[in-house]
């Protein structure tokens, strides 16, 4: 990363991060704030970056070696396959970006540097006050005192800043946030996906909007996959739908509607006052031989098959069909176009909505396959500074649960599969809501440990 303090170098680094550890490919983030921190200390004044502070300058070379040497000893680590680490610190002159590039190169590391540069001031002020000042740099100060002093801290880095034009490097410059772009000499896929997504990022405040569809007539009768339509239910739920959305997003403001293009998808969203777009990318994950079946059918054909599912579901593919990882690279376009939009609504499937949701939540493959999207519920992320706030609202119409929990180990070692069997696939009505329209748990989750960050 380049950049002056409050460019949002850190919310670019954590996105990219985020985007490819789901994509599959092994990502972290080091962020050279925290080494200086656990070296020299919080609490620092600005003083401390002060350029012309010789004990400061040295101090923080060392953390940014630190920090350097585990990056490397991380990307080079033989036993694993790490594949890209982001390098969070400002690198704001052209002596640090080469020392850098050599030193990285040297071990042939490929690098691209991405740099942030803002020229709105209020954007920036903005990001001291929102994300800054609460920093463990500034733990127990006055807010206004907080801010002043990172201010002057900024000024410092102004300095010496030099914004990058070494012509030899591979860089991205992104510039007011997407009203202009400079690309240089990025190559071959990996660069040319990063490059391509951060383009795509923005900083608006938006909603995003989860539902799955009402619950189908395949849902009543637990059958996988299929193209039916919604049971009486869920037609009542795609009634209640458009007010359910209002209420929450405002009836002023603007919508984008996304379906499937299955019916129970269609159907669900028919009644909502917004323009619409049917993705093929968001239809269900394709259950193969077991599109139609019951996973008691399944567990009874298909035994083994069914056996490997729990043993590790995000990699297992049914038999002419897909698993969760074929899931998430088809969706891959729908999440660079999810990036750029403003408010938004999915109206969509059990495993595609755990996809998207996973992504935004920082869920690991493990997991993923088990996130509870319930039916007849309403789930709003707005996207913070490193993270997404989540509400779920629900609405008082009953639906079937069709979440299977994850077997123990134990139930797998034995071969009880139908240890506990899912509701829905016996018919049984699970009651989760009480409540018309209103918030029925307006809690706010914490999101997960972001993956690159365990250190
Ligand atoms: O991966 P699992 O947990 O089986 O969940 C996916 C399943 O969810 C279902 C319901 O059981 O989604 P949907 O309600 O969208 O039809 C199935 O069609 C689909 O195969």
């Amino acid at each position: 990363m380049v950049g002056l303090p409050a460019r949002g170098k850190t919310y670019i680094s954590q996105k990219v991060c985020r985007y490819l550890n789901w994509l599959g490919i092994t990502t972290k983030v080091f962020n050279v704030g925290n080494y200086r921190r656990q070296l020299h200390g919080a609490n620092l004044p600005h003083t401390f970056f002060d350029p012309n502070n010789s004990q400061g300058e040295q101090q923080r070379q060392e953390a940014a070696l630190a920090a350097l040497d585990d990056l490397m000893q991380w990307l080079l680590d033989e036993d694993q396959n790490n594949m890209v680490a982001l390098y969070d610190a400002t690198n704001s002159t052209r002596k640090r970006r080469k020392w850098l590039h050599d030193t990285l190169t040297a071990k042939g590391i490929q690098v691209l540097f991405i740099e942030s540069i803002c020229q709105d001031e209020s954007l920036v002020l903005a990001n001291v006050r929102d994300v800054k000042i609460s920093s463990p740099d500034y733990r127990d100060m006055d807010p206004q005192k907080a801010a002043e002093d990172f201010t002057a801290r900024i000024e410092h880095y102004k300095e010496q800043y030099e914004t990058i034009t070494e012509d030899n490097y591979t860089y991205v410059k992104l510039i007011n946030v997407g009203s202009q772009n400079v690309i240089n000499l990025i190559q071959g896929y990996l660069e040319s996906r990063i490059v391509y997504y951060v383009l795509n990022l923005h900083i608006q405040p938006r909603k995003i909007y989860f539902s799955r569809h009402g619950e189908s007539q395949y849902n009543l009768t637990g059958k996988l996959g299929g193209d039916s339509y919604l049971s009486e239910r869920g037609q009542m739920y795609a009634g209640m739908l458009p007010a359910l959305i209002q209420n929450h997003l405002g009836r002023d403001k603007s919508l984008t509607v996304w379906t499937s293009t299955l019916r129970r998808t269609i159907q669900t969203a028919e009644g909502l006052p917004y323009p619409k777009l049917q993705w093929k990318a968001l239809d269900e994950l394709d259950a193969g031989v077991c599109d139609g079946m019951t996973y008691e059918e399944i567990e009874e054909k298909y035994p083994e098959d069914y056996a490997n599912r729990d043993e590790d579901k995000y990699n297992y593919r049914y038999r002419g069909g897909e698993s969760y990882r074929d899931v998430v690279l088809r969706l891959e376009p729908v999440i660079m176009e999810l990036e750029r939009h403003e408010n938004i609504l999915i109206v969509g499937h059990q495993a595609i909505l755990r996809c998207i949701y996973g992504y935004f939540m920082n869920y690991s493959q493990e997991d993923l396959p088990y996130i509870k999207i319930p039916l007849h519920t309403l789930i709003e992320l707005t996207p913070r500074a490193y993270s997404c706030d989540e509400k779920r609202y629900g609405v008082d119409i009953e639906a079937v649960d069709t979440h299977r929990p994850k077997p123990t180990s134990s139930q797998r070692k034995l071969g009880v599969h139908t240890a506990e069997a899912p509701a829905g696939a016996s018919g049984e009505i699970v009651k989760d809501f009480t409540s018309p329209i209103v918030p029925i748990s307006p809690m706010v989750s914490k999101p997960k440990q972001p993956l690159g960050s365990k250190d």
